[in-house]
């Protein structure tokens, strides 16, 4: 599905006011409607424990969301309800499309009470604490700047009620492109978001805002939204089974691509196994891990159905710059080229590294220690010879792009979208909602996985996929994609039956086949598919 901006919103909206003639009271009215049918639904849920007549508390402030929130009101006193809209503003700011409805809800006769101080605040809670649910209509898209003051204190109040709250099109007070809360933000259980999911509701802290996400159908002409260009794109099954062409019946294990991984030094055997483990799963036909030769032996034991390529290595057991010609000449007969996971630090191996990206032939992947290397000069890959894809944690992506990583993580989209567009590369960025940025292509969001998955060697299984998914013809940032999308599937598969806790790498490799049985094979997971999946139900 794709994901915007709210900027970008506002042009759709403005196209479908202007070039198609949709008057906007009438995507408003949708969308009141939308909100007033999300709260019924809460009601339908809780009704059974609950004193009659159902009060429901309606926030609203001076812009268009608070005319979402009018409309609303006015459409659940027609269901039944007993409401009382709360005006966070002065009556005579409220303007356009929104001061329509908001004349209509006084001639309805619904009893509205300006907010303007503490007092205020003080009435109001007896008839909030009554209520079953709340509407939260106090600022939407249009949202500029950190909320200070009385504003914020009535985003406090809200969340302080206790009961289910349904967001119009974004919780107030987040920021809908990066997900931060600008001073203090409205907890939702529920998010009705219009025409479109916004950046900010699936990125965190937003997405944890949020709550549950309904995307409303709001009647924007389907063209507009056919032909726009969105900045993001939600990955789910249908995105990602459409990177997959369907098997040949003749087809030949070679035809599924040949992997070379590059990893592992004295102690870190296992990430080069994981990785490996990894491109088999992920469906590469033929895998070789090149290791340095000391451990060679070791790594034979440990790995069935991969083979192994020992390389020259230096005095500590790492990779020497020996191996380069070797791991270069190898890569040719190859399809995808891993390399990074357990390769330590050592400054030989760094330069290796180096080397060996700046010349690798085939699509390469850079994980771990690989991004150390290169962190010394990210440079190298705009010299790479062919495409690469890169997977920093934050840690990673800090030191590639010289900020820290609190830095990266106060706004993981501009960072992912730097380093794609500063060294030509696609990047993903690891963390709660995995981001895949590539040049001209939308970014994507990644909704699988769970916080079990933080743990020693998952992300070697992670780039074993994406190397193997390359191989077998993928394009980069589709291989980038699904890796990540099914790779979170596993997780949360294995997270099912075992626990998010006791969760190790290998239970994720253990599950990547039924992941992709779902993609592939329309397989049914019990709602393991990641909660921002879900749309209208
Ligand atoms: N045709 C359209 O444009 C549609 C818009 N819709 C709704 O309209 C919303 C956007 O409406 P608006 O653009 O009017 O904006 P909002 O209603 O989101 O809020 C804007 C108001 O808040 C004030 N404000 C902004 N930042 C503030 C801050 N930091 N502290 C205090 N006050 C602040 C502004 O001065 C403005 O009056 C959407 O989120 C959606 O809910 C929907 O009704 C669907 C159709
Ligand atoms: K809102």
């Amino acid at each position: 599905m794709k994901v915007v901006s709210p900027s970008t919103m506002r042009d759709i909206d403005r196209r479908a006011i202007k070039d198609f003639g949709v008057p906007g009271i009438v995507l408003m009215e949708n969308a009141c409607r939308e909100v007033a049918v999300a709260v019924w639904r809460i009601w339908e849920r809780v009704k059974e424990n609950r004193r009659v007549p159902p009060k429901v508390a309606v926030f609203c402030g001076r812009g268009n969301n608070g005319g979402d929130g009018f409309g609303a009101a006015r459409h659940l006193v027609n269901m039944g309800f007993e409401v009382r809209v709360f005006l966070a503003s002065d009556p005579s700011e409220i303007k356009g499309d929104a001061a329509v409805n908001f004349e209509i809800v006084r001639r309805m006769g619904i009893p509205v009470i300006t907010l303007r101080g503490e007092t205020d605040l003080e009435k109001a809670r007896g008839f909030y604490s009554e209520s079953f649910a709340a509407v939260d209509a106090l600022f939407g898209t249009g949202l500029r700047g950190e909320i200070k003051g009385f504003p914020r204190r009535v985003i406090e109040f809200i969340n302080e009620g206790g009961c289910p709250v349904v967001a119009v099109d974004i919780p107030s007070g987040i920021c809908g492109m990066t997900g931060k809360v600008l001073g203090a933000a409205v907890r939702a259980e529920v998010t009705v978001t219009m025409g479109l999911p916004k950046i900010g509701l699936l990125l965190y802290p937003g997405a944890s805002y949020a709550g549950k996400i309904i995307v409303a159908d709001i009647g924007l002409p389907a063209k507009i939204l056919d032909d726009v260009k969105a900045e993001g794109l939600l990955l789910d099954r249908q995105v990602i089974s459409g990177y997959f062409k369907p098997y040949a019946p003749d087809a030949h294990k070679g035809d599924f691509g040949r992997v070379f991984i590059i990893a592992g030094s004295k102690g870190m055997t296992g990430a080069a196994a994981l990785a490996g483990l990894g491109a088999v799963r992920g469906g590469a036909g033929l895998v070789t891990i090149g290791i340095p030769e000391g451990l060679n032996d070791i790594l034979e034991v440990k790995v069935t159905e991969v083979m192994t390529l020992p390389l020259p290595q230096t005095h500590e057991g790492s990779l020497s710059i020996k191996a380069l010609e070797p791991a270069l000449d190898f890569a040719k007969g190859c399809d995808a080229v891993a390399i990074g996971p357990g390769l330590s630090r050592h400054e030989e191996t760094a330069e290796f590294v180096r080397k060996f990206v700046a010349e690798c032939p085939v699509p390469v992947v850079i994980d771990a220690d690989g991004l150390n290397a290169l962190s010394e000069d990210p440079d190298v890959l705009k010299k790479s010879v062919a495409p690469a894809v890169i997977t920093p944690h934050p840690g990673e992506m800090g030191r590639l792009l010289s900020v820290t990583a609190e830095k990266v993580q106060e706004n993981r989209w501009d960072a992912v979208r730097e380093a794609c567009d500063r060294f030509g590369c696609t990047a993903v960025l690891k963390g709660a909602r995995t981001l895949v940025a590539s040049p001209d292509y939308p970014t994507c969001i990644n909704p699988t996985g769970n916080p079990g998955m933080a743990t020693g060697g998952s992300g070697d299984v992670l780039t074993g996929m994406i190397a193997a998914l390359a191989a077998r013809g993928l394009k980069c940032h589709e291989a980038a994609a699904a890796g990540v999308y099914l790779h979170g599937l596993a997780g949360d598969l294995a997270a099912r039956e075992k626990g998010e806790i006791p969760l190790i790498a290998g239970d994720i490799l253990d599950h990547i086949h039924e992941a992709f049985k779902y993609v592939l094979e329309g397989e049914s997971l019990d709602g393991c598919e990641g909660q921002a999946h879900q749309g209208r139900d």
